[in-house]
């Protein structure tokens, strides 16, 4: 952590006010672990019927235990690979019987790993754009459906990424696919809302998350650099998303759609700003600098 770091300390306890999801359902893919886990819980605690699902059964087992257990709200466990559009059809079946439809979507589950991009199969390829892109499609159009038959509105959140927007060498499969992500809700916010349907989407910045972290940073080595270059001097904290979340999910934004919003401490505009790395220059050297800038005369 930065110095300055403890200007902007996290606050972690639930933002919006006790019973904002009562009677109400949410659907958060990846819900076992990481950031997907705290928006469960977030919600769980604010109220909501929750289903998670996810390849490992265990996993989200666990999870909603310990989630239902703290928050007295039933969790639900699915499993579900979102790559297969069938195994997607047979999830929403399963909640359909288990809650009814849910009012949150919340497409959360990503594959990621650093990887020069010369070294890249096919499957290594297909297996993250699968995950990202089409399993957010297939979630997506197969709840999106049954909704629009039932007449029922609800509000869709993407979680993408930063580099969505500017795209990144290393990690390319999941920067094209976030991008698409993004341009599919965007799309539908404008399509949808007819149906009474909101898109929105939530870039997060760097969270230290087992999954994340394992694959993006697996030795630490380039954890220092990139606190360096978030003003606000530190990674965010899961909680930090799950409350935005729940904000962007709850009856208190249903004027936001088709919005991106990005929580990443300025990461972005910190390492986008051409003139960024003049923060090391010294009261001394901006004297020095500044005398050199006025002496100049003519071009
Ligand atoms: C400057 C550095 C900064 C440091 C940054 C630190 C922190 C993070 C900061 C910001 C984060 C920003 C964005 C984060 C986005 C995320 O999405 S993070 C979430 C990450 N979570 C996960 O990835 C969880 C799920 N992941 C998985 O299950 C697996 O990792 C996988 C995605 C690979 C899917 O598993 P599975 O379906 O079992 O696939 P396979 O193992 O069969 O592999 C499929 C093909 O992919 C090839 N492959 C696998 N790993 C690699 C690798 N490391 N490098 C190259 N290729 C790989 C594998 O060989 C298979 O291909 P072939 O069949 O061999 O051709
Ligand atoms: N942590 C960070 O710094 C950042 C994270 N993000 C995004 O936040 C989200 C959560 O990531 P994070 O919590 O860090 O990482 P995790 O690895 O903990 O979360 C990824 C989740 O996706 C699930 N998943 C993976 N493949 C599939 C699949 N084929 N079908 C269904 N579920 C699947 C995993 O469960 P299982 O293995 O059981 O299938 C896991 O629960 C992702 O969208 C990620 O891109 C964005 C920017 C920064």
């Amino acid at each position: 952590q930065l110095v300055q770091s403890t200007f902007f300390p996290p606050a972690e306890g639930v933002m919006l006010p006790t019973g904002s999801f009562s009677n109400r359902v949410a659907f958060i893919t990846g819900g076992g672990t990481g950031l997907g886990r705290a928006m469960t819980s977030t919600l769980s605690q604010l109220g909501a019927q929750c289903v998670i699902a996810s390849r490992k059964l265990d996993v989200l087992q666990q999870t909603a235990e310990e989630i239902s257990s703290q928050t007295g709200n039933k969790v639900h466990a699915v499993e579900c690979d979102v790559r297969d559009p069938q195994a997607v059809a047979r999830c929403v079946e399963r909640m359909e019987t288990l809650t009814g439809l849910p009012d949150v979507i919340i497409n959360n589950a990503a594959g990621n790993f650093v990887c020069p991009s010369e070294r890249l199969s096919p499957n290594a390829w297909r297996s993250i754009t699968d995950i990202v892109l089409n399993g957010t499609a297939f979630v997506t159009l197969e709840l999106g459906k049954r909704l629009i038959q039932s007449r029922k509105g609800a509000s869709f959140l993407a979680i993408t990424t930063i580099y969505a927007e500017s795209g990144s060498g290393f990690v390319v499969p999941s920067a094209s696919a976030k991008a698409g992500v993004e341009a599919l809700y965007k799309s539908l916010a404008a399509e949808w809302g007819r149906y009474g349907h909101r898109f929105n989407i939530i870039q997060p910045g760097p969270i230290r998350t087992k999954g994340a972290f394992s694959r993006l940073d697996p030795t630490g080595a380039f954890e220092k650099a990139m606190i360096s270059r978030i003003p606000t001097g530190r990674l965010g904290k899961p909680a930090e998303i799950a409350n935005l979340a729940a904000f962007v999910s709850s009856d208190y934004a249903t004027w936001m759609s088709g919005a991106v919003i990005r929580l990443d401490g300025g990461e972005y505009v910190s390492m986008a700003g051409e003139f960024n790395e003049l923060r090391r220059v010294t009261p001394d050297q901006w004297k020095m600098m500044e005398a050199m800038i006025r002496n100049t005369r003519g071009s």
